[in-house]
Protein backbone atom coordinates (compact mmCIF):
# COMPACT_ATOMS: atom_id res chain seq x y z
CA UNK A 1 0.00 0.00 0.00
CA UNK A 2 1.45 3.65 -0.86
CA UNK A 3 1.47 5.88 1.62
CA UNK A 4 -1.03 8.37 1.60
CA UNK A 5 0.09 11.37 0.25
CA UNK A 6 1.83 9.48 -2.54
CA UNK A 7 -1.89 7.76 -3.13
CA UNK A 8 -2.84 10.99 -3.63
CA UNK A 9 -0.13 11.73 -6.18
CA UNK A 10 -1.02 9.32 -7.88
CA UNK A 11 -4.57 9.51 -8.16
CA UNK A 12 -4.49 12.88 -9.61
CA UNK A 13 -1.39 11.88 -12.38
CA UNK A 14 -4.05 9.56 -13.49
CA UNK A 15 -6.93 11.88 -13.77
CA UNK A 16 -4.73 13.82 -15.76
CA UNK A 17 -2.40 15.99 -13.53
CA UNK A 18 -3.25 18.73 -10.74
CA UNK A 19 -2.74 21.68 -13.14
CA UNK A 20 -4.91 19.71 -15.37
CA UNK A 21 -7.82 19.55 -13.78
CA UNK A 22 -7.32 22.95 -12.43
CA UNK A 23 -7.75 24.09 -16.07
CA UNK A 24 -10.39 21.75 -16.83
CA UNK A 25 -12.58 23.66 -13.97
CA UNK A 26 -11.97 27.01 -14.95
CA UNK A 27 -13.52 26.49 -18.03
CA UNK A 28 -16.96 25.25 -17.11
CA UNK A 29 -19.61 27.37 -17.34
CA UNK A 30 -20.10 29.84 -14.34
CA UNK A 31 -23.04 29.68 -12.43
CA UNK A 32 -25.48 32.39 -12.77
CA UNK A 33 -25.90 34.87 -9.93
CA UNK A 34 -28.74 34.99 -8.20
CA UNK A 35 -30.13 38.69 -8.32
CA UNK A 36 -33.00 40.11 -6.02
CA UNK A 37 -34.15 43.30 -7.23
CA UNK A 38 -35.64 45.45 -4.84
CA UNK A 39 -38.76 48.04 -5.86
CA UNK A 40 -38.51 46.05 -9.15
CA UNK A 41 -42.34 47.55 -10.07
CA UNK A 42 -41.34 50.85 -11.26
CA UNK A 43 -40.33 52.42 -14.55
CA UNK A 44 -36.28 50.58 -14.47
CA UNK A 45 -37.09 47.73 -12.20
CA UNK A 46 -39.60 45.79 -14.90
CA UNK A 47 -37.38 46.31 -18.07
CA UNK A 48 -33.90 45.16 -15.92
CA UNK A 49 -35.41 42.16 -14.44
CA UNK A 50 -36.72 40.96 -17.97
CA UNK A 51 -33.27 41.44 -19.37
CA UNK A 52 -30.97 39.70 -16.84
CA UNK A 53 -33.85 36.90 -16.68
CA UNK A 54 -33.32 36.33 -20.41
CA UNK A 55 -29.37 36.73 -19.76
CA UNK A 56 -29.17 34.62 -16.12
CA UNK A 57 -32.51 32.61 -16.64
CA UNK A 58 -35.68 33.16 -15.06
CA UNK A 59 -35.25 31.61 -12.16
CA UNK A 60 -32.43 33.16 -10.75
CA UNK A 61 -34.10 36.96 -10.61
CA UNK A 62 -36.35 37.73 -8.07
CA UNK A 63 -38.51 40.52 -8.51
CA UNK A 64 -39.81 42.23 -5.56
CA UNK A 65 -41.33 45.44 -4.54
CA UNK A 66 -44.41 46.76 -1.80
CA UNK A 67 -47.33 46.52 -4.18
CA UNK A 68 -49.49 44.38 -6.17
CA UNK A 69 -47.78 42.85 -9.31
CA UNK A 70 -49.85 42.23 -12.48
CA UNK A 71 -50.76 39.03 -14.01
CA UNK A 72 -47.97 39.28 -16.49
CA UNK A 73 -45.69 40.13 -14.28
CA UNK A 74 -47.27 37.60 -11.52
CA UNK A 75 -46.77 34.84 -13.90
CA UNK A 76 -43.38 35.85 -15.45
CA UNK A 77 -41.17 34.30 -13.05
CA UNK A 78 -39.99 34.61 -9.09
CA UNK A 79 -42.19 37.65 -7.62
CA UNK A 80 -42.18 38.72 -3.71
CA UNK A 81 -43.26 40.99 -1.33
CA UNK A 82 -40.37 43.07 0.21
CA UNK A 83 -40.48 46.11 2.07
CA UNK A 84 -37.11 48.21 1.76
CA UNK A 85 -37.51 48.85 5.51
CA UNK A 86 -38.40 45.50 6.53
CA UNK A 87 -34.07 44.51 7.64
CA UNK A 88 -35.28 41.20 8.51
CA UNK A 89 -37.51 40.27 6.07
CA UNK A 90 -34.77 41.17 3.61
CA UNK A 91 -32.56 39.19 5.32
CA UNK A 92 -35.08 36.18 5.27
CA UNK A 93 -34.74 36.82 1.45
CA UNK A 94 -31.36 36.64 0.50
CA UNK A 95 -30.75 33.73 2.74
CA UNK A 96 -33.51 31.54 1.64
CA UNK A 97 -33.25 32.50 -1.93
CA UNK A 98 -29.28 32.50 -1.97
CA UNK A 99 -28.92 36.07 -3.05
CA UNK A 100 -25.60 37.06 -4.83
CA UNK A 101 -26.27 40.15 -5.90
CA UNK A 102 -28.70 43.05 -5.12
CA UNK A 103 -30.38 45.57 -7.15
CA UNK A 104 -31.48 48.08 -5.34
CA UNK A 105 -34.39 50.49 -7.26
CA UNK A 106 -36.58 51.08 -4.36
CA UNK A 107 -36.95 54.92 -4.02
CA UNK A 108 -39.30 58.12 -3.98
CA UNK A 109 -38.20 60.34 -7.24
CA UNK A 110 -37.47 63.46 -7.12
CA UNK A 111 -40.80 65.95 -7.65
CA UNK A 112 -42.73 63.07 -5.14
CA UNK A 113 -40.33 63.45 -2.63
CA UNK A 114 -40.51 67.04 -2.50
CA UNK A 115 -43.97 66.11 -1.39
CA UNK A 116 -43.29 63.86 1.41
CA UNK A 117 -39.73 64.50 2.79
CA UNK A 118 -40.45 62.01 6.04
CA UNK A 119 -41.31 59.26 3.69
CA UNK A 120 -38.54 59.98 1.32
CA UNK A 121 -36.32 60.20 4.16
CA UNK A 122 -36.99 57.03 5.46
CA UNK A 123 -37.18 55.03 1.89
CA UNK A 124 -34.60 56.39 0.07
CA UNK A 125 -32.00 56.98 3.24
CA UNK A 126 -33.22 53.90 5.58
CA UNK A 127 -33.50 51.91 3.41
CA UNK A 128 -30.62 52.01 1.46
CA UNK A 129 -28.99 51.31 5.16
CA UNK A 130 -30.61 48.15 4.84
CA UNK A 131 -29.55 47.25 1.60
CA UNK A 132 -25.91 48.38 2.38
CA UNK A 133 -25.59 46.25 5.78
CA UNK A 134 -27.04 43.40 4.08
CA UNK A 135 -24.56 43.33 1.37
CA UNK A 136 -21.67 43.77 3.59
CA UNK A 137 -22.90 40.80 5.68
CA UNK A 138 -24.04 38.31 3.03
CA UNK A 139 -20.83 39.26 0.29
CA UNK A 140 -23.51 40.74 -2.27
CA UNK A 141 -22.13 42.67 -5.06
CA UNK A 142 -24.84 45.41 -4.76
CA UNK A 143 -25.92 48.17 -7.51
CA UNK A 144 -27.56 51.40 -6.58
CA UNK A 145 -28.53 53.38 -8.93
CA UNK A 146 -27.89 57.54 -8.59
CA UNK A 147 -28.74 60.57 -10.56
CA UNK A 148 -28.05 63.43 -12.44
CA UNK A 149 -30.45 65.26 -8.97
CA UNK A 150 -27.07 64.11 -6.75
CA UNK A 151 -25.86 67.34 -8.45
CA UNK A 152 -26.61 71.33 -8.00
CA UNK A 153 -26.38 74.59 -8.47
CA UNK A 154 -22.93 74.99 -7.53
CA UNK A 155 -22.12 71.86 -9.76
CA UNK A 156 -20.91 72.74 -13.49
CA UNK A 157 -23.78 72.00 -15.82
CA UNK A 158 -22.48 72.12 -19.36
CA UNK A 159 -20.49 69.84 -18.50
CA UNK A 160 -21.10 67.76 -15.26
CA UNK A 161 -17.77 65.99 -14.78
CA UNK A 162 -17.91 62.38 -12.52
CA UNK A 163 -16.07 64.40 -9.70
CA UNK A 164 -17.08 67.85 -8.68
CA UNK A 165 -18.89 69.71 -6.39
CA UNK A 166 -22.13 67.89 -5.10
CA UNK A 167 -24.45 69.98 -2.82
CA UNK A 168 -28.36 69.12 -4.26
CA UNK A 169 -31.05 71.02 -3.13
CA UNK A 170 -33.60 68.26 -2.68
CA UNK A 171 -34.27 65.29 -0.35
CA UNK A 172 -33.64 62.99 -3.25
CA UNK A 173 -30.50 64.52 -4.05
CA UNK A 174 -29.32 64.63 -0.56
CA UNK A 175 -30.26 60.96 0.09
CA UNK A 176 -28.55 59.84 -3.39
CA UNK A 177 -25.15 61.93 -2.50
CA UNK A 178 -25.46 59.57 1.11
CA UNK A 179 -26.17 56.37 -1.14
CA UNK A 180 -22.56 57.12 -3.32
CA UNK A 181 -20.52 57.73 -0.30
CA UNK A 182 -22.03 55.04 2.01
CA UNK A 183 -21.29 52.72 -0.81
CA UNK A 184 -17.84 53.93 -1.40
CA UNK A 185 -16.83 54.19 2.40
CA UNK A 186 -18.17 50.62 2.66
CA UNK A 187 -16.09 49.44 -0.29
CA UNK A 188 -12.88 51.03 0.83
CA UNK A 189 -13.22 50.08 4.66
CA UNK A 190 -14.82 46.63 4.34
CA UNK A 191 -14.42 45.41 0.33
CA UNK A 192 -18.17 45.01 -0.23
CA UNK A 193 -18.38 45.48 -4.38
CA UNK A 194 -20.54 48.56 -4.27
CA UNK A 195 -21.60 49.72 -7.84
CA UNK A 196 -23.44 52.80 -8.72
CA UNK A 197 -24.28 54.59 -11.56
CA UNK A 198 -25.34 58.51 -12.02
CA UNK A 199 -28.50 58.65 -14.43
CA UNK A 200 -30.35 60.95 -16.52
CA UNK A 201 -33.64 61.25 -16.96
CA UNK A 202 -34.63 57.72 -18.46
CA UNK A 203 -37.20 57.23 -21.67
CA UNK A 204 -39.31 54.50 -21.56
CA UNK A 205 -42.75 53.32 -22.70
CA UNK A 206 -43.67 52.67 -18.95
CA UNK A 207 -44.99 54.73 -16.52
CA UNK A 208 -42.09 57.13 -14.97
CA UNK A 209 -42.72 57.15 -11.03
CA UNK A 210 -42.90 60.80 -10.37
CA UNK A 211 -39.71 62.71 -11.09
CA UNK A 212 -39.01 65.91 -13.12
CA UNK A 213 -37.56 64.45 -16.15
CA UNK A 214 -41.01 62.85 -16.52
CA UNK A 215 -42.89 65.18 -19.16
CA UNK A 216 -40.02 63.32 -21.83
CA UNK A 217 -42.28 60.00 -21.51
CA UNK A 218 -45.50 61.53 -20.86
CA UNK A 219 -45.18 64.03 -24.27
CA UNK A 220 -44.88 60.74 -26.14
CA UNK A 221 -48.49 59.06 -24.78
CA UNK A 222 -50.39 62.42 -24.92
CA UNK A 223 -49.33 63.80 -28.44
CA UNK A 224 -49.79 60.18 -30.31
CA UNK A 225 -53.15 60.24 -28.48
CA UNK A 226 -54.15 63.22 -29.23
CA UNK A 227 -51.93 65.44 -30.75
CA UNK A 228 -51.58 68.05 -27.47
CA UNK A 229 -48.98 68.36 -24.50
CA UNK A 230 -48.90 70.73 -21.34
CA UNK A 231 -45.15 70.68 -20.48
CA UNK A 232 -44.16 71.68 -16.77
CA UNK A 233 -40.78 73.14 -17.73
CA UNK A 234 -39.56 75.66 -20.28
CA UNK A 235 -39.44 74.93 -23.32
CA UNK A 236 -35.61 75.51 -22.80
CA UNK A 237 -34.66 73.26 -20.23
CA UNK A 238 -31.86 71.38 -21.14
CA UNK A 239 -31.31 67.77 -19.88
CA UNK A 240 -29.81 65.05 -20.15
CA UNK A 241 -31.26 61.70 -21.19
CA UNK A 242 -31.09 57.90 -22.30
CA UNK A 243 -33.34 55.18 -24.06
CA UNK A 244 -34.22 52.48 -21.79
CA UNK A 245 -32.20 50.07 -23.54
CA UNK A 246 -29.34 51.89 -23.04
CA UNK A 247 -29.75 52.37 -19.27
CA UNK A 248 -30.08 48.67 -18.92
CA UNK A 249 -27.04 47.70 -21.13
CA UNK A 250 -25.10 50.21 -18.86
CA UNK A 251 -26.30 49.05 -15.65
CA UNK A 252 -25.42 45.19 -17.15
CA UNK A 253 -22.06 46.02 -18.47
CA UNK A 254 -21.08 47.92 -15.41
CA UNK A 255 -21.94 45.07 -13.24
CA UNK A 256 -20.17 42.56 -15.13
CA UNK A 257 -16.85 44.66 -15.88
CA UNK A 258 -13.74 43.24 -14.08
CA UNK A 259 -13.39 44.98 -10.70
CA UNK A 260 -9.19 45.83 -11.82
CA UNK A 261 -11.02 48.42 -14.93
CA UNK A 262 -12.98 50.24 -11.95
CA UNK A 263 -10.74 52.89 -10.40
CA UNK A 264 -14.40 54.46 -9.26
CA UNK A 265 -16.97 53.13 -7.96
CA UNK A 266 -19.63 55.65 -9.16
CA UNK A 267 -19.80 56.93 -12.47
CA UNK A 268 -21.66 59.39 -14.73
CA UNK A 269 -23.26 57.51 -17.67
CA UNK A 270 -25.20 59.60 -20.59
CA UNK A 271 -26.58 59.48 -24.43
CA UNK A 272 -27.72 62.80 -24.88
CA UNK A 273 -29.08 65.98 -23.49
CA UNK A 274 -32.30 67.87 -25.26
CA UNK A 275 -34.87 70.93 -24.22
CA UNK A 276 -38.54 70.21 -24.25
CA UNK A 277 -39.28 72.27 -27.62
CA UNK A 278 -36.16 69.96 -29.65
CA UNK A 279 -38.32 67.21 -28.44
CA UNK A 280 -41.09 68.45 -29.60
CA UNK A 281 -39.49 69.25 -32.77
CA UNK A 282 -37.99 66.30 -33.75
CA UNK A 283 -41.73 64.59 -32.71
CA UNK A 284 -43.10 66.55 -35.43
CA UNK A 285 -42.84 64.78 -38.58
CA UNK A 286 -44.75 61.52 -36.80
CA UNK A 287 -47.32 64.12 -35.61
CA UNK A 288 -47.86 66.79 -38.04
CA UNK A 289 -50.99 68.56 -35.92
CA UNK A 290 -48.47 68.46 -32.57
CA UNK A 291 -49.49 71.58 -30.23
CA UNK A 292 -46.81 71.81 -26.97
CA UNK A 293 -47.57 74.64 -24.66
CA UNK A 294 -45.53 75.68 -21.79
CA UNK A 295 -47.30 76.17 -18.18
CA UNK A 296 -43.64 75.50 -15.65
CA UNK A 297 -44.67 74.50 -12.14
CA UNK A 298 -42.26 73.57 -9.20
CA UNK A 299 -40.37 70.87 -11.22
CA UNK A 300 -38.86 73.83 -12.98
CA UNK A 301 -36.87 75.16 -9.80
CA UNK A 302 -35.70 71.15 -9.63
CA UNK A 303 -34.49 71.11 -13.47
CA UNK A 304 -32.63 74.59 -13.10
CA UNK A 305 -30.45 72.98 -10.38
CA UNK A 306 -29.21 70.14 -12.62
CA UNK A 307 -26.62 68.81 -14.86
CA UNK A 308 -27.55 70.16 -18.47
CA UNK A 309 -24.81 67.96 -20.34
CA UNK A 310 -23.31 65.43 -18.04
CA UNK A 311 -19.03 63.88 -18.95
CA UNK A 312 -19.03 60.28 -18.63
CA UNK A 313 -15.92 60.18 -20.23
CA UNK A 314 -14.67 57.76 -17.32
CA UNK A 315 -17.14 55.66 -17.66
CA UNK A 316 -16.50 55.59 -21.29
CA UNK A 317 -12.64 55.16 -20.76
CA UNK A 318 -12.29 52.55 -17.59
CA UNK A 319 -15.20 49.83 -18.83
CA UNK A 320 -16.10 50.84 -22.81
CA UNK A 321 -19.52 52.43 -22.12
CA UNK A 322 -21.30 53.69 -25.35
CA UNK A 323 -24.84 54.36 -25.66
CA UNK A 324 -26.85 52.48 -28.81
CA UNK A 325 -29.14 55.22 -29.11
CA UNK A 326 -27.16 58.62 -28.89
CA UNK A 327 -29.39 61.70 -30.30
CA UNK A 328 -33.03 62.91 -30.46
CA UNK A 329 -34.15 61.92 -33.25
CA UNK A 330 -32.80 58.12 -32.60
CA UNK A 331 -34.51 58.06 -29.24
CA UNK A 332 -37.91 59.84 -30.75
CA UNK A 333 -38.38 56.72 -33.93
CA UNK A 334 -37.90 54.04 -30.86
CA UNK A 335 -40.13 55.96 -28.44
CA UNK A 336 -43.02 56.33 -31.10
CA UNK A 337 -42.84 52.80 -32.29
CA UNK A 338 -42.84 51.61 -28.07
CA UNK A 339 -45.71 54.43 -27.58
CA UNK A 340 -47.63 52.60 -30.63
CA UNK A 341 -46.74 49.00 -29.89
CA UNK A 342 -47.87 49.42 -25.82
CA UNK A 343 -50.80 51.27 -27.48
CA UNK A 344 -52.11 48.82 -29.45
CA UNK A 345 -51.12 45.85 -27.07
CA UNK A 346 -53.38 47.59 -24.43
CA UNK A 347 -56.32 48.14 -26.70
CA UNK A 348 -56.36 44.28 -28.02
N1 LIG B 1 -36.32 56.67 -13.95
C1 LIG B 1 -35.30 57.53 -14.04
O1 LIG B 1 -35.28 58.42 -14.90
C2 LIG B 1 -34.13 57.40 -13.11
C3 LIG B 1 -32.98 58.16 -13.35
C4 LIG B 1 -31.93 58.09 -12.45
C5 LIG B 1 -31.99 57.24 -11.37
N2 LIG B 1 -33.11 56.49 -11.17
C6 LIG B 1 -33.14 55.64 -9.99
O2 LIG B 1 -33.48 54.31 -10.34
C7 LIG B 1 -34.26 53.71 -9.31
C8 LIG B 1 -35.56 53.18 -9.89
O3 LIG B 1 -36.21 54.27 -10.49
P1 LIG B 1 -37.63 54.09 -11.19
O4 LIG B 1 -37.71 55.16 -12.20
O5 LIG B 1 -37.84 52.68 -11.58
O6 LIG B 1 -38.58 54.50 -9.98
P2 LIG B 1 -40.13 54.14 -9.79
O7 LIG B 1 -40.70 55.21 -8.94
O8 LIG B 1 -40.76 53.87 -11.09
O9 LIG B 1 -40.04 52.77 -8.96
C9 LIG B 1 -39.64 52.73 -7.62
C10 LIG B 1 -40.26 51.53 -6.96
O10 LIG B 1 -39.89 51.55 -5.56
C11 LIG B 1 -40.96 50.96 -4.86
N3 LIG B 1 -40.96 51.30 -3.43
C12 LIG B 1 -41.39 52.42 -2.82
N4 LIG B 1 -41.32 52.28 -1.48
C13 LIG B 1 -40.80 51.05 -1.24
C14 LIG B 1 -40.49 50.32 -0.06
N5 LIG B 1 -40.73 50.82 1.16
N6 LIG B 1 -40.00 49.07 -0.19
C15 LIG B 1 -39.77 48.54 -1.42
N7 LIG B 1 -40.05 49.17 -2.57
C16 LIG B 1 -40.56 50.42 -2.48
C17 LIG B 1 -42.21 51.51 -5.56
O11 LIG B 1 -43.34 50.71 -5.28
C18 LIG B 1 -41.78 51.50 -7.02
O12 LIG B 1 -42.23 50.35 -7.70
C19 LIG B 1 -34.44 54.79 -8.24
O13 LIG B 1 -33.49 54.65 -7.24
C20 LIG B 1 -34.20 56.08 -8.99
O14 LIG B 1 -33.69 57.08 -8.15
C21 LIG B 1 -34.18 56.55 -12.01
C1 LIG C 1 -33.47 61.98 -13.19
C2 LIG C 1 -34.08 60.92 -12.33
O1 LIG C 1 -33.43 60.80 -11.12
C3 LIG C 1 -35.57 60.89 -12.21
N1 LIG C 1 -36.19 60.64 -13.50
C4 LIG C 1 -36.15 62.15 -11.63
O2 LIG C 1 -36.46 63.04 -12.39
O3 LIG C 1 -36.32 62.23 -10.45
Amino acid sequence: MLPLPLLRATARMAAGGGARRHFSRSKAKAKPPRILITGSLGQLGVPVAKFLRGHYGVENVIMSDIIKPTDDIASSGPYIFADILDFKGLQEIVVTHRIDWLIHFSALLSAIAEQNVPLAVRVNIEGMHNVIELAKQYKLRVFVPSTIGAFGPESPRAPTPNVTVQRPKTIYGVAKVHAELLGEYYFHRFGLDFRCLRFPGVISSDPPGGGTTDYAVAIFHEVLRGGRYECYLKPDTRLPMMYIEDCVRALWSYMTAPAERLRRRVYNVTAMSFTPEELAAALAPHVPAISVTYRPDSRQAIADNWPQILDDSEARADWGWRPEVPDVQSLVQRMVHDVRAAGLAHDA
